[in-house]
Formats: C-alpha cells, structure tokens, sequence
C-alpha cells in the first residue's frame, strides 16, 4: 500500500539555538555541533538506504547548510534542488533577537507558550526598522504580498500548504523520494497536516534538530501511519529539550 518516501529533516544546531535566543527568520548559521548534527542526518539515512531524489528547501543558510551537509554524507550532494520561502521558519515578530528565559520572566509561562506554541496566537509585530526585520532582503523580493511581521503556525500552514501541495506533491507523484530540509515550526506545520493532529495537541509537539523522520504515503498522498525517526531515542531526548527551551 505504500507508494512514496517522504523525509522531513530539521537544521541541525543553529548559533541562535545555542544562545537561546527565538529566531524566525533571522538568517543565522549551524553551529559545529548544528554541522555534526546535520552529517549524522544525512549518515542514518545512508545506513537506512532512504535516499533522497530531490530535495527542497527554505531560503535560510541553516536549513540550506544541513541539506547540503546531510547529503553529502549520503553520497546525494548532486542531487536537484529547489528552494522557497513557504518552508521557512514561522517569523517570530518582535521576538526575534530576544533571549527565551528573559522573555519567559518578563511575560510568566501562559504568554510565553502562546507566542511559542499556540495554533493562532501570532506574537507582536515586528517594525520594519528592527535590525531583525526581513523587509529590504533581497531574497524575499519575489515571494508573494509583503515579508511578514509576524505568524503563529495557522499562517504558516496557509502559506506552506500551497507549496506541499504543489511543487512537493509533484515530484512525489512523479516518484521520487522528497527530502525537506526546514524548521522547528515549519515542519510541525507539515506534520500537522499529515497526521491530522487537531489545532490544540499541536502545542505539545516539537521536532528535535539533525534527525531524519520518514513518512510513507500512499497514493493519494496520505500518511500510511505516523512518521518514524530514524534515531527514535535521540529524537525524544532532541524533542524534550526543544519542549524546555527558556526554562532551564
Ligand atoms: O526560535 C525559533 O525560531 C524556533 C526554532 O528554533 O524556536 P521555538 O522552538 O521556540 O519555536
């Protein structure tokens, strides 16, 4: 019943995930550890003989850098290659550049797990003269209506969704197998959609950095089942310290 691969890859360590700092879509770079992460990545999918035919990927350097590293250590570097905007991190606003422990104590845990993991809670916006603002970047000149100020997950599904559903699907019906490398919140977007997880048991999900998660779809594109990480115990210890994040 099984048709297609599909395999989900989060960055590896970014500098910004090591100093605990919320990101979006700040354009900040793996970390050694990121880059270990991200060839360890791309090694248990050389072990599992899950080899990807195409990749896609967002328009940030970390997600970029694991993609490239991940497939070099499966002996994939040549492979297509394609990029959007639509899989980018979700944009974290006027949080972007802010510490998560001190923005947890300023705002207690209610509003700090709002901005991080609620459904449609956006946080504030971010101005366009914030050093951290996306507006003037050249990479974002062709992407369709404004660079955003701010998103909760509902908006990244909405504009992620037009891009699973079009270029991804594509090539997944053309039968390749599709590696997507991208971000915490992006691919939680996805994996909603997948597995059909409602609006509330999303805020409970967290994908951990570097290691691959596999679905197998059957021919209408569905999930046959949930996805399955090629390293289930270092992606639950990867998830639980995601979860954590700002309370430590
Ligand atoms: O800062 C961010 O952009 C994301 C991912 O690193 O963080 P969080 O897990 O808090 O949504």
């Amino acid at each position: 019943m099984t048709e297609h691969t599909l395999i989900l890859l989060r960055h590896g360590q970014s500098d910004w995930n090591e100093k605990n700092l919320f990101t979006g879509w700040v354009d900040v770079r793996l970390t050694d550890k990121g880059r270990q992460e991200a060839a360890r990545g791309g090694e248990l999918l050389a072990e599992e003989g899950i080899l990807p035919d195409v990749v896609h990927t967002s328009l940030l350097t970390r997600a970029i850098q694991t993609a490239n590293l991940a497939l070099d250590a499966a002996d994939r570097a040549w492979i297509p290659v394609h990029r959007s905007w639509r899989l980018n991190e979700r944009h974290y606003g006027d949080l972007q550049g802010k510490d998560k422990a001190q923005t947890l104590e300023e705002y207690g845990e209610e509003q700090f797990m709002l901005w991080r993991r609620s459904f449609d809670v956006p946080p504030p916006e971010i101005s366009a003269d914030n050093a951290y603002s996306q507006v003037g970047d050249p990479r974002y000149d062709g992407i369709d209506g404004d660079v955003p100020a701010t998103e909760c997950l509902k908006d990244v599904i909405d504009r992620f969704l037009p891009y699973w559903e079009g270029p991804i699907s594509d090539d997944i019906r053309a039968g390749r197998t599709v590696l997507i490398a991208a971000h915490g919140n992006s691919l939680r977007a996805l994996v909603k959609h997948l597995e059909g997880i409602s609006d509330d048991d999303i805020a409970s999900l967290n994908i951990p950095t570097g290691i691959p998660l596999v679905y197998r779809l059957d021919a209408d594109l569905q999930a046959t089942g949930p996805g399955q990480y090629l390293d289930p115990e270092a992606a639950a210890a990867g998830a639980a310290a995601v979860a954590s994040q700002g309370k430590a």
